[in-house]
């Protein structure tokens, strides 16, 4: 079929999209007036309820125009997560007035296209101010700009759920002043990058991030004698194929990442695990107050006393006010061997009573504590709704 047998219809498809847009758009600008309402009554961000409600009712006018329930669903996980999102921007941004900036000076691994920088990018859109990016080669030269207020602020991957935590932001997070003030997670999907139109079994030499080849492992022994040239960052791993311009050569990294150096995606999806995501955590020298109608977490850095079951009795603090850890990681000390630094992410607010007695109740029994940041949770969880319960009331 030629290219004009589609024109009419194609442009009718570009006109509703376009409608869509507007409509999303509108949607945004109503659910940012909800925001201001909440702020001026003290009302949470999420309302569960709700959405409930909201998902039930259109997954049942979905089916009365042939969308199923599914489709419908995961298209308004999409736009509410949205809206949660500039809401909790908004209402953070409210509580610090004074931080916020014209140009946001962001330190970042790598260089334009490098998964910190679509992080970057994803975190403060929902920001108001210029972004300015700083691409960086090392964690401690991220660290250190922001240290020596050459940046604003700092955008590091802590963990991944493929390859786990990223233990070199850990280590740096001990030694530092800066504050955590913000988290976001992002998918990363991996694929095969070239600037030459080739075929996988062409491919001789790969180009990646450490963190990268770990994560592709399977695919890699698939791939069986390719030699392996590790990087400082997956821009760093992306621009050396671009320059190159070999068809036996090729990258790991994003789609998007790689749009920007002209290069294709031969495979994708290269991940041992197909849910793929990074959690970025994001640190500025002043440490952010948390409103307390939004979600928040809070980072704790401790070392306990050396005894049998010192670590236990700090986690019974933790549940015995109602606190729920979300993640423990353990680092070595250095200098002192065997020792171990517990970073301890919860789900709470600084401000809350529960909270402020877990603490005082932890500084009791540990050698040291220290709170490196308490921030908004970035994490929505999408309602659910099981499509019976709105099917049966159709
Ligand atoms: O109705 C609200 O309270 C909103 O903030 C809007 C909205 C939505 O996008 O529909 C967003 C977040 C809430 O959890 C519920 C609904």
């Amino acid at each position: 079929m030629s290219d004009s047998a589609l024109g009419p219809l194609r442009e009718r498809i570009t006109t509703l999209d376009g409608q869509l847009l507007t409509l999303l758009a509108e949607r945004r600008r109503l659910t940012n007036e909800v925001a201001e309402t909440k702020i001026k009554h003290h009302i949470p961000v999420r309302d569960v309820k709700r959405e409930e409600q909201l998902l039930v009712r259109l997954i049942r006018e979905g089916q009365k125009v042939g969308l199923d329930p599914h489709y419908v669903t995961q298209l308004f996980h999409v736009i509410i997560e949205d809206s949660v999102l500039n809401q909790q921007a908004m209402l953070a941004e409210r509580a610090n007035p004074g931080s916020t900036l014209p140009l946001n000076r962001v330190a970042f691994l790598g260089d334009k296209g490098s998964y910190s920088y679509l992080a970057t990018q994803k975190y403060f859109s929902r920001r108001p101010g210029e972004l300015l990016e700083i691409g960086c080669q090392s964690f401690s030269e991220i660290i250190n700009k922001v240290e020596h207020a050459e940046a604003d602020y700092a955008v590091l991957p802590i963990e991944n759920t493929t390859s786990g935590s990223i233990n070199e932001v850990y280590d740096q997070l001990q030694h530092t002043q800066l504050s955590i003030i913000g988290e976001l997670t992002h998918p990363i999907k991996h694929c095969l990058l070239v600037a030459k139109s080739t075929s996988i079994s062409k491919i001789k030499t790969l180009y990646a991030h450490p963190q990268v080849f770990t994560q592709c492992s399977h695919f890699l022994a698939e791939l069986g004698n390719v030699e392996v040239k590790t990087m400082d960052s997956t821009s760093s791993a992306m621009l050396t194929v671009s320059e190159l311009q070999r068809d036996d050569v090729a990258a790991l990294g994003s789609e998007a990442g790689g749009n920007l150096y002209g290069l294709t995606a031969i495979k994708s999806n290269l991940a041992n695990q197909k849910e793929n995501h990074s959690r970025f955590i994001v640190v500025a020298r002043d440490p952010v107050v948390v409103p307390l109608q939004v979600p928040a977490k809070t980072t704790l850095v401790l070392s306990t006393v050396q005894k049998p079951g010192a670590l236990v009795e700090a986690l019974l603090i933790l549940r015995d006010n109602n606190i729920n850890m979300t993640k423990l990681e353990s680092r070595p000390i250095p200098g002192n061997p065997w020792e171990e630094m517990f970073y301890i992410d919860v789900d709470g607010n600084l401000k809350d009573g529960h909270m402020q007695n877990a603490l005082d109740n932890l500084r009791k029994i540990t050698r040291y504590i220290k709170v490196l940041g308490c921030y908004p949770s970035e994490e929505v969880s999408p309602t659910k709704v099981a499509a019976a319960s709105a099917l049966d009331q159709a």
